[in-house]
């Protein structure tokens, strides 16, 4: 066995529950009904079509042991009726070949239906889900759900309803033609169902719980696998692609083992039922052989018994594959249902506020936050930001910066206090509409695909080519993109990683002036970008900061200098506010930080190449 797992399985999905408060135990059928309804005229169709095919398959003995009782006398061969007859199988085959691809049709119209529906749904939930949800699951968790387990439901909800009711009506038609010919042979055949229905109730109970088992394994091994391709650079640079592996393929053995464990605990259920058939044929012999021998019955009969047997014992081995197909669709159906059922954390009132302009008064009073529950990062915090104020926020590492932006952007909400623009709870405003008047660069920022522009596009859909270059040529960063090999043109790649950093920043920076909101929060890049490219971003922040309330975590000594007011966050508290110059003759935390980050600095001067850039304040005080 391979030494290398992620966490347990069980941990994973008691996660899952916990978020989505309910149990995964529940019963999922009278939920995917639901689904269904809308599809309900092609799958009425489906099963209207497969009525008329079981109505064909049911003519076949009748014609043939016409053929043989009444065709075939000994008087002499009627030849208009074998004729008739014959063209009649005929006509039986011909509506076999026709109504087949109908009917494939239109499972497959109400299943385009039924799984776009479904997927759009999860997506949007997804969507709608809060921050914290995310940091607690794995991506590929989801991806799981959203793609595997969905197509896993098609059998299921599709085929399955038609299938199952064209069994049932086969054996039911099919027992009681038996039942007409001669009622022993029906007699014979009733021991077998007993047995059949028991075994097949022991063997939904018993496949269910092992393809819950594979459904669960499947999405862990995709949550590495999504996990390793968005860490390649980190598990490339660690020289930990072999440790990766290993763990995907512990993963991958557990994936295999589970699922060689659900086919072998499947797998008797086919040569069961084969056993039955055969019991089934062998007592209808006996029966019908004695019946004939007495003279009771007709060989025609007795031929079309056999059919009938086998069209009452065929459903039964059909079942097998139906139970397993409701068995993994099911498991994985309550998996989907348990991702639906995790309501977000953050979720507007009824009545929530959309104010169409806020004035940009921020206020933090008396905030109180901890990620986890028992572990405070924020500790009764109060500040106030005055609308035009720009604000740099500076301190020691893991003390809780970025957490206030978490908070004043609502990505999560206060456990105490409360934070208020314009002198309303944030929590009262839609949140929508409390994003759109908050503009937010963070350190590492993400572009969509596509081009420059497109990403431009983004804060102003509705806006000219020029309208954007005008708005980039505004900020100063017109220099930097059109020098790009296709200008504006250019594609950023996946996440914006075919851009520089510094370029990125610029993109971003372009993208909140577009979007002219009232507060900015911005998070300094810590990592060094050229002197030129960071002069042009230090201007591109002093153009955005113009009349609007500014928070910014800042890393850069310019940035602090030119702030209005200084803020050191310390354990989650304000330990210092005020002004560069205060703040210095009063010689505290910031005077403090600030004469390691000029020691750090006057290093740097001495040893850095001409053309470097300073270093970052954070890297000082770290
Ligand atoms: N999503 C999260 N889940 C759990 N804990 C978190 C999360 N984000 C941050 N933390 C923890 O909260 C604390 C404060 O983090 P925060 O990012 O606010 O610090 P910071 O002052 O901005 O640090 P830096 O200067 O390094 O960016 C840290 O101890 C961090 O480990």
């Amino acid at each position: 066995m391979n030494g290398f797992r992620g966490d347990s399985a069980l941990s994973d999905i008691e996660l899952e529950e916990t978020l989505s408060k309910r149990s995964l135990n529940q019963s999922v059928v009278s939920r995917l009904l639901p689904l269904i309804a809308p599809v309900w005229r092609p799958i009425a169709a489906v099963i209207g079509i497969e009525l008329v095919q079981v109505l064909a398959i049911f003519a076949r003995p009748l014609l043939i042991g016409l053929v043989i009782d009444r065709g075939l006398r000994q008087a002499g061969v009627d030849a208009p009726l074998i004729a008739w007859a014959c063209a009649g199988l005929a006509a039986t085959w011909g509506i076999r070949f026709a109504l087949g691809g109908l009917s494939q049709y239109c499972a497959g119209l109400a299943a385009i239906r039924v799984l776009n529906d479904l997927r759009t749904r999860v997506f949007a939930h997804v969507q709608r889900l809060s921050v914290g949800y995310f940091d607690r699951t794995k991506a590929g968790r989801i991806i799981a759900r959203a793609d595997r387990d969905l197509d896993t439901l098609e059998p299921l909800l599709i085929q399955g309803p038609p299938e199952f009711l064209s069994a049932v009506l086969r054996l039911c038609l099919s027992g009681f033609l038996l039942w007409l010919i001669a009622p022993a042979l029906l007699a014979g055949l009733a021991a077998v169902v007993p047995v059949l229905v028991a075994a097949t109730f022991l063997f939904k109970r018993v496949a269910q719980r092992s393809w819950a088992s594979v459904a669960e394994n499947r999405s862990r091994f995709t949550a590495h696998l999504v996990e390793t391709v968005a860490a390649v650079r980190l598990i490339k640079q660690s020289g930990r692609d072999r440790e990766n592996l290993a763990k995907y393929q512990g993963l991958l053995e557990d994936f295999n083992s589970s699922l060689i464990f659900g086919s072998v605990r499947s797998g008797w259920f086919a040569p069961f039922t084969g056993l039955l058939t055969t019991a089934g044929l062998a007592l209808t012999l006996v029966v019908g052989g004695r019946g004939l021998a007495l003279g009771t019955l007709t060989l025609g009969e007795l031929t079309q018994s056999l059919f009938y047997v086998f069209l009452f014992l065929a459903p039964l081995q059909e079942f097998s594959d139906l139970f397993e197909r409701f068995a993994n669709g099911t498991a994985c159906a309550q998996r989907i249902f348990l991702l639906l059922d995790t309501e977000p954390e953050i979720a507007d009132a009824p009545d929530a506020l959309i104010p169409p302009l806020v004035e940009g008064r921020i206020e933090f009073r008396d905030v109180s936050f901890g990620y986890r529950p028992g572990q405070p990062v924020i500790r009764g915090l109060s500040l106030t930001i005055e609308p035009g104020e720009v604000l740099a926020i500076v301190g020691p590492t893991g003390h809780g910066k970025s957490t206030l932006v978490q908070l004043l952007t609502r990505f999560y909400d206060v456990d105490e206090g409360a934070v208020l623009l314009d002198g309303q709870d944030i929590r009262s405003f839609a949140e929508r509409s409390l994003r759109s008047h908050i503009g937010v660069v963070l350190q590492d920022n993400v572009l969509f695909g596509g081009t420059v522009l497109d990403n431009l596009r983004l804060a102003r859909p509705d806006a000219s080519d020029e309208h954007l270059v005008t708005a980039s040529e505004h900020i100063g960063a017109h220099d930097v993109l059109s020098a790009l090999p296709h200008g504006y043109a250019t594609q950023v790649g996946p996440l914006g990683s075919q851009l520089s950093q510094g370029q990125r920043q610029l993109v971003c920076l372009v993208r909140a002036y577009l979007a002219d909101p009232s507060v900015l929060v911005l998070d300094e890049a810590t990592s060094a970008v050229d002197v030129s490219t960071e002069r042009r971003i230090q201007q591109a922040l002093r153009v955005l900061c113009e009349g609007r309330t500014a928070l910014i975590i800042a890393h850069r000594l310019e940035t602090i200098r030119s702030a209005h007011r200084i803020a050191v966050i310390e354990n989650g508290q304000v330990a210092e506010i005020g002004n560069h110059a205060a703040l210095i003759a009063r010689g505290g935390h910031y005077a403090a930080l600030h004469a390691s980050y000029e020691q750090a600095a006057g290093l740097d001067r001495t040893n850095a190449a001409p053309g470097e850039p300073l270093p970052a304040i954070a890297n000082a005080a770290s």
